[in-house]
């Protein structure tokens, strides 16, 4: 039976929704911007599901002050959005593009205007071309290029952005690009993959001490987390959960909050995973303010000896309900997530940075998108999020994911999961039931 009591967050709880560079703004290589390894890949042939790219998506580097008043329109107090790295630095390093800074600067100020809080993340996928030609996030000059991108953006724009975060989901970079090669850069290597996750958190905590030398505001890291579940209470069925558990949820969290990487991780990969510094191992452990966590669903794991680590898949739930991208809705985990973090990792402030769904939403007909499931999907994990509040989580806010159906990556435009949706042929945006939802539940703080 639907919950249907009345619920409020606390005072000064912040509500936003969010995008990504590479997924809304269109003109990837306008006015001196270099191009990205997502752009690369995106023009690869049968790399995309639908042949999509980046080309356009969401015309965003164009239309961002329409897309700012829709955000006003929402109700929005904050927006999460990435900086296009190779926007600001055409080679990934070295030479800056003014007019790659000055386009960041005019959504910064329309946001400012707006009332708007910006939170502003460095990195959300879209390396450098130029860098990815250089070993990419293998190499381990890269935590360096990456910080010295961080004080670059410090630097240029950090009075105009209070919330920022290093790194969007370390792990899907790692998984979907350097083990199953379905993300730039198609890689499929379990030699690249543990120095790639471990150059990402060096890179994450170099990006950290930039902060802290001339940052303004507060800085995080981004993960996404996904409660792990056993197909069975079978021995093999319990290992193959904790190994999932490992790989997915502890090894970046444990990494920079424990200075550490779970047993598990050296077990799966065998001889491909290497013995690290301990001076690299410090160097994690440097405090940040705040942790971005993304969660969509659960799995349910059963041992799976023959994939590749963490050696498990995930069963399909009958009698559950499913988006179109194959993720349970299980609003429950959400809160589960939230306990475990606040329990192992000594409660630290969270913002839930991504939460959302994809449906098949119907044409916009006489101004409004009917999108029922994206509403009861919001409405119970809202009440997750309470959930976890009440039980002493220190949860300080809540993005959507996504403010604009947008480029879901290999996936490319028949994924949508915005509050507003995006007609590609005309760019007409149309803000969805779900949408007027959300900026209900912000005017009122709750449900
Ligand atoms: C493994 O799923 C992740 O939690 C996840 C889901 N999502 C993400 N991460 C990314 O941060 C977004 O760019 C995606 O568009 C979004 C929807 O797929």
């Amino acid at each position: 039976m639907t919950d249907s009591s009345s619920i409020r967050f606390p005072d000064g709880f912040l509500w936003g929704a969010a995008t990504s560079a590479y997924q809304v703004e269109g003109s990837p290589l306008a006015d001196g911007a270099g191009p990205s390894n997502w752009h690369h890949f995106s023009h690869q042939p049968d790399a995309i599901a639908d042949g999509g790219t980046g080309d356009v998506a969401c015309d965003h580097y164009r239309r961002y002050e329409e897309d700012v008043a829709l955000m006003r329109q929402l109700g929005l107090q904050a927006y999460r959005f990435s900086v296009s790295w190779s926007r600001i630095l055409p080679e990934g390093r070295g030479r800056i593009n003014p007019a790659g800074l000055d386009f960041y600067r005019r959504l910064l100020d329309r946001l400012l205007e707006a009332g708007i809080q910006p939170c502003a993340t460095l990195f959300h996928w879209d390396l450098p071309q130029a860098l990815q030609e250089q070993g990419g996030w293998a190499n381990r000059d890269s935590a360096n290029w990456f910080a010295d991108y961080a004080h670059i953006l410090f630097r240029e724009l950090g009075d105009k952005v209070p919330l920022w975060a290093t790194l969007n989901e370390p792990w899907v970079v790692v998984n979907d690009g350097y083990m199953h090669g379905v993300h730039a850069p198609g890689h499929r290597s379990l030699d690249e993959a543990p120095w790639v996750a471990h150059n990402l958190l060096r890179a994450h905590a170099l990006g950290v001490q930039a902060f802290r030398a001339d940052g303004q505001g507060q800085i995080g890291l981004v993960v996404n987390l996904e409660p792990k579940y056993a197909a069975s209470v079978g021995p093999d069925d319990a290992a193959a959960m904790s190994r999932a558990h490992a790989y997915m949820n502890r090894w970046f969290l444990d990494g920079v909050m424990l200075g550490s990487y779970p047993d598990e991780l050296a077990e799966m990969f065998g001889q491909h995973w290497p013995r690290f510094d301990l001076a690299d191992m410090a160097l994690l452990l440097e405090p940040f303010d705040f942790l971005g966590i993304n969660y969509y669903t659960r799995s349910v794991n059963r041992d799976a000896p023959q994939n590749p680590p963490p050696h498990a898949e995930s069963v399909r739930q009958e009698g559950a309900e499913y988006t179109e991208m194959g993720w349970e809705v299980f609003p429950e985990g959400l809160t589960r997530t939230l306990q475990w973090v606040k329990q192992r990792y000594g409660d630290p402030p969270i913002y839930i940075t991504e939460n959302g769904a994809a449906f098949a939403d119907p044409p916009a007909h006489n101004g409004r998108v009917a999108d029922p499931r994206r509403v009861e999907y919001l409405r119970g994990h809202l009440r997750a999020a309470h959930e976890a509040i009440r039980l002493g989580v220190n949860l300080k806010g809540y993005f959507a994911w996504s403010l604009l159906d947008n480029f879901e990556w290999s996936l490319g435009y028949a994924k949508t999961f915005g509050l507003v949706q995006v007609d590609f042929s005309s760019q007409r945006r149309t803000i969805k039931d779900s949408g007027y939802f959300y900026r209900d539940v912000i005017a009122r703080n709750g449900l």
